[in-house]
């Protein structure tokens, strides 16, 4: 079953169309990552999810049932992480995860033993009593994440969790999303795909306003990725007359990143590289170096929004 289902959703800002025809399916017990570039609109679509925004146009289901601007049911399946998450920095993290607790109606008993569970998973436990006011900003977005884990939501939705954090905390945030995975769905926004690459199951790439390709991320690196090749010459004239002798095609790109060293983009690789290996037998060059790199979601993804 599908958590989370939205169809065709439009959404404008003045005459700034944001969103233009999205329509997007989030399998259950998936870590979905949703992608796109600063101002693609990820904030937008995620607000309108949870009822915050009014859609112009589109239809938005959470665990099949319909989401309604302005009310706020849907939202007792959803767990969210703000991209800012605010707090009362006068606060410590159980005082703050009790009021939580309260605004959301849970009984004094669970929040108790919840927020006890909650701040070991995040791994505040030793500042359990220190004033949010002096955490650093993984703190907070640890804490954040408590929070949002509070009501044990079906769906947590985190708003670029890692963009503002060092890689020890990044690495903290993704550890955290893995560990709750069996029991929540989650669906976080970004631009940082080695984080995506790190932990999700799933993805959609945001562009123009509508989804530009979405599917499980071994499928989409296997059906659309472009291999690589880098060779590294012994010198200058070695990578010249490589290239005089090597032909390019729609298939297969040349670029030179450094000095003697070029870069081959081809979707048939293996046909390409028997190329390669002519040229080098039949030119007598004998490369430096030689490597197959990994198709990355990263050159995917440039492929895709460039
Ligand atoms: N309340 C608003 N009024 C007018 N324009 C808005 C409003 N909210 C968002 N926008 C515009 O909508 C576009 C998408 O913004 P949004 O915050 O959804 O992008 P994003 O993908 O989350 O970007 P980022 O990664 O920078 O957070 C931007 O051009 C933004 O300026």
């Amino acid at each position: 079953m599908n958590i989370l289902e939205i169809k065709h959703l439009y959404k404008k800002f003045g005459s700034n169309e944001v969103i233009r025809d999205l329509s997007l399916s989030v399998p259950s017990n998936t870590v979905f990552g949703f992608i796109g570039k600063n101002g693609a609109g990820k904030t937008t679509t995620m607000k309108m999810i949870l009822g915050l925004l009014k859609a112009d146009k589109g239809n938005i289901t959470v665990a099949g049932e319909q989401v309604a601007y302005g009310q706020t049911n849907t939202n007792r399946f959803i767990g969210y992480l703000p991209d800012v998450p605010e707090f009362y920095n006068f606060m410590n993290s159980l005082e703050y995860l009790k009021l939580c607790g309260e605004i959301t109606g849970m009984n004094k008993k669970s929040i108790v033993a919840r927020s006890k569970e909650l701040i070991q998973l995040v791994g505040l436990e030793d500042a359990k009593k220190k004033k949010i006011g002096g955490f650093s900003r993984g703190m907070k977005q640890r804490l954040g994440i408590a929070q949002a884990l509070l009501n044990e939501p079906r769906l947590l939705i985190c708003d670029e969790p890692t963009s503002a954090l060092d890689p020890v905390g990044r690495k903290e945030i993704l550890d955290i999303m893995k560990s709750v995975k069996d029991k929540t769905t989650i669906v976080f926004s970004t631009h940082i795909l080695s984080d995506v690459e790190r932990i999700c199951d799933d993805i959609a790439i945001l562009k123009n306003g509508k989804i530009a390709l979405t599917g499980t991320l071994a499928d989409i690196k296997s059906k659309h990725a472009v291999d690589s090749l880098r060779i590294i010459f012994q010198d200058m004239m070695d990578q010249i007359n490589f290239q005089k002798y090597f032909m390019t095609n729609d298939t297969v790109t040349v670029e030179k990143v450094e000095n003697n060293t070029l870069l081959i983009h081809s979707s048939h690789i293996e046909e390409t590289q028997s190329s390669i290996i002519r040229v080098l037998y039949e030119t007598k060059i004998l490369p430096v170096s030689y490597e197959l790199l990994e198709p990355t979601l990263e050159s995917l993804f440039l492929e895709v929004v460039e």
